[in-house]
């Protein structure tokens, strides 16, 4: 920061920049200079690095040379995105006095702040994804959340125990957080820090209810949330900050309910590749395969619902059963689809609208899109609820249609300051200034027509530029011959320039004309904002209602083209597919194979053994990923498919290591199995495959051993459990609850052939060095390999560790359970009287005394 003294040796500019960058410390300072945006000092270093700029200097001031870097006003929007993508800040100062009037610098002042999380320009916001800020209030054990969607104006809270953040955070993918100073935090974002005291609840709730114009916040269910307010709060308080405008958009705040969504952590969203690859690119992806959405909400839409899946079946059989309907009526699906493919993002020109950065072109594509909704009600099936409830919000504004279609030209220029804007006839003071200019065309062939006559001189023409303005230019050869009242304006080589008297009156008329044209057609569309503002929740209605039909209306076209078929939702618990498909691989292998699943409360876990290559972590995602999109209402890749309810999916697939978190790849695999263990219930699906491979064979298979045994005695999880441990197969003679399945392979001389297929039992044979001899090892090696593996399978014939520890050592190692603990399971203390816990008590101490 820069204090008086430091400033008083600058220039006046200077002091002016240094004065505006003290409030903004940490953000990047855009300081507008005639036709650039200049950075200076420390801000020109870092953008002429991030952005691979030029960096220069300029003059001196407090005798130094000042660090220098620009970039053009007119290109400034590419700039601002690459800064915004690297998760930077930008202050922007304009110009706001005028140049000539003003002694000393112009005055400037900061007229926006862009920051990653609350973009709202259509040039710098990414189409396909929301642009989501979040903040989080620290409690002792809690953690207050608050994330909106300022385009949208969508405001969302909850509060959560600090180990779920990073499950939420995944989830909802936030491009800002807002945090207090002291919170350790470690994000794949932009992180904002601000002072503890910016999280107060009590003031928050007054700011809250201000905002949404309520006494309190007692209608919003979030009044017991202290935190999720606080953070609430903070996070308005920022918007407000950086947008410099009101937000009449924000009208209320939801809290998320607990067990609202099937619960997916990190690691699953990562690796079931929902909306981007474990390389993080967008296909080949469950959305890349779903996705044939007509608009940016739609698109938008349909990764939300993937990323939250639901748990309420009301509102999936309602998704589920449109669907169903529009596959029936393919011809009205397709004429919605063409329908929409001429609709604009009403949600971000709703949003742009309250935030007052509308450009001409959102308000042309909002009537567009207004005069398009009676096509698109009328091809809308009827008969069911939710399309019933969408054709009706489709149905609100027709009024708003008329108003955009008097008022704005057919096509606006792009950007407000070169006119060109509004409708003619929609406003008669600007029509009578646009005849001016338009006029002068005619009256300027008049004059000179007049002034030939006047003169006598047949060449001379009447003309303009932007410089020197109107003038009548005379061939050098025929000056003399000039009348009286002519003033010289300016000599050529071979011509000179006159002024009449006469011409100049017009001029004067002409240009100001013009000029009060563009000032009235600002007013007008500032005007046109101020009247659409209050009915800019009715549009988002309307962008929700188009962005779920968009969805509904592809998922319709995927149904056929996929194949797939309409999940039942029973209330028994568990997963029944037949004929289920992976509906990524199926895209990329010629023939696919179709395969079964059954997981109820009496077949609890499948054991996959199989070879390499075999399948099994294919058919384990495609388990995931069907129960998942059926989740989301969504048709999914099967012949049937019946899902209980679902709380939790976990996946504990594949090998990575984090080697910037400093945890080795065995250590990240027992860190999320340990995850999974503690968190998932008997309503859950896991995923487990090849646990402890990434140790000695013999810990690896004691820890999958109790891992699998643990799942099914006491999670009770719906489980699959691909491992290459055959050892551990022999659990299910134990455990009638856990099933052996396997993939097969079959050996055509030389050639090794994948079956793909399902089948029950463990498997056989693992083909490790068949499977290793395709990938190319050299044959030298594969031999060495048959040798020795031959060698080992000699050596296990004899009673060895292997089998010791699984045949006697590791279940007898297991205690039976205490007495005590039985007694205490039976115990229902709600009946007990006081003497009688007493009694219990002491009976119970009894038989730890005996008890071994
Ligand atoms: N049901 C299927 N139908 C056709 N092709 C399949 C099927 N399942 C898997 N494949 C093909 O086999 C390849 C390997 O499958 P997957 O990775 O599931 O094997 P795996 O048994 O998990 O192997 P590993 O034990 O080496 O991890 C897939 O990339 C796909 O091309």
């Amino acid at each position: 920061m820069t204090t008086a003294r430091e400033a008083a040796g600058h220039t006046p500019m200077m002091q002016q920049y240094l004065g505006i960058k003290a409030q903004h410390p940490d953000m990047l300072l855009f300081y507008r200079m005639g036709d650039f945006y200049e950075l200076f000092h420390e801000d020109a270093e870092k953008a002429a690095r991030l952005l691979n700029i030029t960096l220069t200097t300029r003059g001196a001031s407090a005798g130094m040379p000042i660090k220098m870097a620009g970039v053009p006003y007119h290109s400034a929007e590419q700039y601002l995105a690459r800064l915004l993508k690297l998760g930077e800040s930008v202050v922007i100062a304009e110009q706001v006095g005028d140049p000539a009037a003003s002694k000393g610098p112009v005055e400037r002042q900061v007229t926006r702040i862009v920051t990653p999380g609350t973009l709202t320009d259509s040039g710098l916001l990414d189409e396909t994804r929301d642009t989501l800020i979040l903040a989080i209030a620290p409690g002792a054990d809690t953690l207050g959340l608050a994330w909106i969607n300022l385009a949208a104006g969508r405001f969302q809270v909850s509060e959560i125990a600090p180990a779920a953040l990073t499950a939420l955070l995944s989830r909802v993918r936030p491009a800002e957080i807002l945090a207090p100073d002291d919170f350790a935090l470690d994000a794949p974002c932009a992180v904002r820090r601000l002072a503890p005291w910016q999280f107060d609840s009590a003031s928050a709730q007054a700011r809250l209810a201000q905002q949404f114009g309520s006494r309190d916040l007692a209608g919003f269910g979030v009044a017991d949330l202290p935190l999720a307010i606080a953070a609430a709060g903070a996070l308005l308080d920022y918007i407000q900050a950086t947008q410099r405008t009101a937000l009449p958009h924000i009208q209320s705040i939801r809290a998320e309910r607990d067990g609202e969504f099937v619960q997916l952590d990190a690691a699953t969203r990562r690796n079931l590749e929902l909306t981007e690859t474990l390389r993080g690119e967008p296909a080949p992806t469950l959305q890349s395969v779903l996705d044939t959405t007509a608009t940016g909400m739609g698109t938008r839409l349909l990764r939300h619902w993937l990323h939250h899946p639901l748990r309420d079946r009301d509102i999936l059989s309602g998704r589920r059963d449109a669907i169903g309907v529009l596959a029936d009526t393919p011809d009205s699906a397709a004429a919605i689809s063409r329908a929409l493919r001429g609709c604009a993002d009403v949600e971000r020109i709703g949003g742009r609208i309250a935030l007052r950065n509308a450009r001409p072109r959102d308000l042309s594509g909002l009537r567009d899109t207004l005069a398009l909704l009676p096509e698109l009600a009328a091809v809308l099936p009827d008969d069911r609820a939710r399309l019933r409830a969408l054709r009706d919000a489709l149905a609100a504004r027709p009024d708003l249609h008329a108003l955009l279609a008097r008022a704005v030209q057919p096509e606006p220029a792009s950007v407000l300051r070169e006119g060109g804007v509004i409708a003619d006839g929609f406003d008669a003071e600007l029509d009578e200034l646009r005849a001016l200019t338009r006029d002068a065309g005619a009256f300027l062939l008049e004059l000179e027509a007049r002034e030939r006559a006047r003169s006598g001189i047949g060449n001379l023409k009447v003309e303009y530029n932007k410089v020197h303005g109107f003038y009548i230019e005379v061939s050098r050869a025929q000056a003399d011959k000039v009348p009286d009242d002519y003033r010289r304006r300016q000599t050529l080589k071979n011509a000179e320039r006159y002024i009449t008297p006469e011409l100049k009156a017009f001029e004067d008329k002409a240009l100001s004309a013009q000029e009060r044209a563009l000032a009235r057609e600002k007013l007008l569309f500032d005007g046109l904002l101020d009247t659409l503002t209050p009915h800019v929740p009715d549009l988002l209605a309307i962008a929700a209602a188009l962005a779920e039909i968009d969805v509904l209306a592809s998922q319709a076209e995927r149904v056929g083209t996929l194949k797939l078929c309409a999940p039942d939702y029973t209330s028994e618990p568990g997963i029944v597919i037949r004929g289920g498909r992976h509906p990524v691989v199926e895209a990329q292998v010629e023939h696919f194979i179709a395969n079964d699943v059954t997981l109820n409360r009496t077949r609890q876990m499948l054991l996959i053994t199989g070879p390499n290559m075999g399948g099994k972590s294919t058919y384990m995602r495609q388990v995931a990923l069907i129960t998942l999109m059926a989740c989301c209402g969504l048709w999914v890749p099967a012949t049937s498919a019946r899902i209980g309810d679902i709380d939790q999916i976990f996946t504990r697939i594949g090998a990575s290591d984090d080697l910037a978190g400093g945890r080795s790849t065995f250590m990240v695999e027992m860190t999320e199995t340990a995850h999974i263990l503690h968190n998932a219930s008997a309503n859950s699906l896991v995923l487990l495959d090849e646990i402890g491979r990434g140790t000695s064979t013999f810990d690896g298979l004691a820890l999958a051993w109790a891992v699998a045994r643990h799942l099914v005695t006491a999670t009770r999880a719906f489980t699959l459990f691909a491992t290459h441990y055959f050892e551990l197969t022999q659990l299910a003679q134990e455990f009638r609850q856990l099933a052996n399945v396997h993939l097969d392979a079959k050996e055509h001389g030389t050639d090794l052939v994948f079956l793909h297929a399902v089948e029950e039992g463990p498997a056989s044979q693992s083909y490790g060095i068949q499977v290793a001899r395709l990938a190319g090892v050299p044959s030298p090696v594969i031999h060495a390999a048959r040798r020795h593996l031959r060698e080992l399978e000699d050596a296990q014939l004899q009673p060895g560790p292997q089998g010791d520890l699984f045949a006697a050592h590791l279940p007898n190692d297991e205690p039976p359970p205490h007495p005590a603990l039985d007694q205490l399971r039976e115990l229902d203390p709600d009946t007990l009287t006081p003497k009688a816990a007493l009694d219990m008590l002491y009976a119970l101490k009894a038989l730890t005394d005996t008890a071994p």
